[in-house]
């Protein structure tokens, strides 16, 4: 079914079509799977290794087994996107590039025509083996028809900003997509205008103040904000028909929030903080709290502490979905890439330097201390659980040194370098240095993976599993740890660990979608072409 443009009022800004059904392309034939019109539903066994230290060092390893039962609503509906910092680089840029493919424009550049695509996006663009043919042919699919997904360009979207630029000029002002296409896409741009938001000027670099004409009407949290935006996603879903919504921030890095007993440690204490006007409580978590109450997915794309405990207790209450944290776009994304192969190609890395420089309005905001170190430790975390899995480089608490640089260069724009060092010793003393040198087109890396967050957050919202073939189905925890791929610094559950090594990101997230199916995780042991 083609999407239709979904005209509605400026205000929201809102284009999109309808939800668009499409029959599988795929079915598994197993006693274990039962597809109906409305769901699938399978039973899985789930196979780990309990591995128990003994007295005298050693291990014992037992084979498990748990079965669980999935299910798996088909019926996407419609689903709404509403960003938070809508009118800035990523926001402007995602909203474009869905129009773009939802119409399927074609536009002129220096080097010649151009198509919309979805380069990028893990979703969009990537595949995912489902098995092997008879003549041991690999079978690969699109990762989107791996189970009932939106599409994009079914998306229907709106968002806030504390700018109230409209999206045509704020497109303009980012300075990333080529002419050609801005006109293309400018008179529907032009209809779009961000809903006023709340600011917060402690929070973000006081170099953002010029850019706050679009703001509700208060300087710190207040239960008034709560219910404001509250009614915004109301209003957006009844306007435009949606399903479902999904609020994610793209907005500016805001600093650290401290974390403090008696007003954020838990969701009590966090619902009474707001209500009372604590300085201490961010915008983004303002917004995440009313996402909850609105049972819309809330995933934050910026590196600051958004999640406090309360916030997550407040979730978990709710039942209510959230993740995050830092698109993992460019330098990063290299880095969880290339100290996974290192480590676990016995390489000991002793030393990371990264270094970036950028000059769009991200990196004018980090040019302030505060928005930095909120930054920095996402951007330097990453490595963490590659060095503690390999304890024969690595002893106790030893880790690679690591710098992480960021300059703010107005004149490169939103085309950030990145320069990174990795310096590794090897084999009999010897040394290895790798030398990257990597221009990230900021926005254009953000966008798609703004639309792979959304997209899945609104799958998880569809899947339920249950432990016992009887008693009823529930949703997974509250923090979608199924993110992580897309996260620099990901989210997970209280007390369970983070994995940043992006191949097993990757596989978490493909072999839970295989496993919905009733599909066994992919070994790639290839035992078909080895015992023969
Ligand atoms: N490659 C990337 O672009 C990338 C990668 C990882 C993380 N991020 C993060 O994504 C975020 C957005 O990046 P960007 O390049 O689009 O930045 P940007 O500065 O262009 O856009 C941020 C927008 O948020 C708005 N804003 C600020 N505070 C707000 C509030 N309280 N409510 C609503 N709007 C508000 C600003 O007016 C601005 O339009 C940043 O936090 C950045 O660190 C970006
Ligand atoms: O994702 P990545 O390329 O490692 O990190 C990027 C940083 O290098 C950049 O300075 C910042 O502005 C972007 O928001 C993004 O976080």
């Amino acid at each position: 079914m083609a999407p239709h443009a979904n005209g509605t009022s400026a205000a929201s800004g809102a284009v999109g079509g309808s939800a668009g059904e499409k029959t599988p392309l795929f079915t598994v034939q197993s006693p274990d799977v039962v597809y109906t019109e409305d769901a699938i539903k399978t039973q899985y066994a789930y196979h780990t290794t309990e591995v128990t230290r003994t007295p005298d060092n050693k291990f014992v390893a037992v084979p498990k087994s748990q079965t669980y039962n999935f299910k798996v609503d088909r019926k996407v509906g419609k689903v709404g996107m509403m960003l938070v910092g809508w009118g800035g680089n990523n926001g402007t840029t995602v909203t474009a590039g869905i129009i773009a493919n939802r119409r399927g424009l074609v536009w002129d550049t220096r080097e010649g025509k151009r198509e919309a695509n979805y380069y990028g996006s893990v979703v969009m663009g990537s595949t995912i083996k489902l098995g092997t043919d008879k003549s041991g042919q690999e079978i690969n699919i699109p990762f989107h028809d791996m189970l009932p997904m939106a599409h994009p360009n079914d998306l229907v979207i709106g968002g806030w900003d504390i700018s109230g630029l409209g999206l045509a000029e704020s497109m303009d002002r980012a300075c990333v997509l080529e002419p050609s296409l801005k006109d293309l896409v400018r008179k529907e741009m032009a209809e779009m205008k961000p809903l006023p938001s709340i600011y917060y000027p402690d929070f973000i670099a006081a170099n953002q103040e010029d850019r706050a004409d679009n703001v509700i009407p208060g300087s710190k949290a207040s239960w008034d904000h709560v219910e404001h935006l509250r009614k915004d996603i109301r209003e957006f879903k009844e306007k435009n028909d949606l399903d479902k919504v999904i609020v994610l921030w793209t907005a500016n890095t805001e600093r650290y929030a401290d974390i403090i007993p008696g007003i954020n440690d838990t969701a009590d204490n966090l619902i009474n903080a707001i209500k009372s006007g604590h300085e201490e409580v961010s915008p983004s978590t303002v917004f995440a709290v009313a996402s909850i109450l609105e049972n819309a997915p809330f995933i934050n794309g910026s590196p600051q502490n958004t999640f406090v405990p309360g916030a997550i207790q407040f979730a978990e209450k709710h039942n209510a979905f959230i993740g995050g944290d830092d698109f993992k776009s460019g330098q990063t994304k290299m880095k969880s890439a290339l100290v996974d192969f290192m480590i676990s190609a016995g390489i000991k890395l002793t030393s990371i330097a990264s270094y970036n420089h950028l000059g769009n309005n991200d990196g004018k905001n980090l040019s302030s201390q505060k928005q930095f170190r909120s930054k920095e430790i996402s951007k330097s975390n990453v490595v963490d659980d590659m060095v503690a899995a390999n304890s024969v480089l690595y002893k106790e608490g030893e880790h690679p040194d690591h710098t992480v640089v960021i300059k703010y260069m107005p004149a490169v724009g939103d085309n950030k370098r990145a320069l990174d060092e990795y310096y590794a010793e090897i084999f009999l003393g010897g040394h290895q240095t790798i030398s990257l040198f990597n221009v990230c087109e900021d926005s254009l890396l953000a966008s798609p993976l703004i639309i792979d967050l959304v997209v899945i957050a609104d799958l998880m919202t569809r899947v339920s599993w249950k432990s016992e073939a009887s008693g009823d189905y529930k949703g997974f925890h509250s923090v979608l740890s199924v993110l992580s791929y897309m996260l620099k610094a990901p989210l997970t559950p209280p007390g369970t660990p983070v994995v940043n090594a992006l191949a097993k990101q990757r596989a978490a997230v493909t072999n839970i979608f295989r496993a919905c199916v009733g599909l066994q995780p992919e070994s790639d042991m290839t035992l078909e072409h080895k015992l023969f």
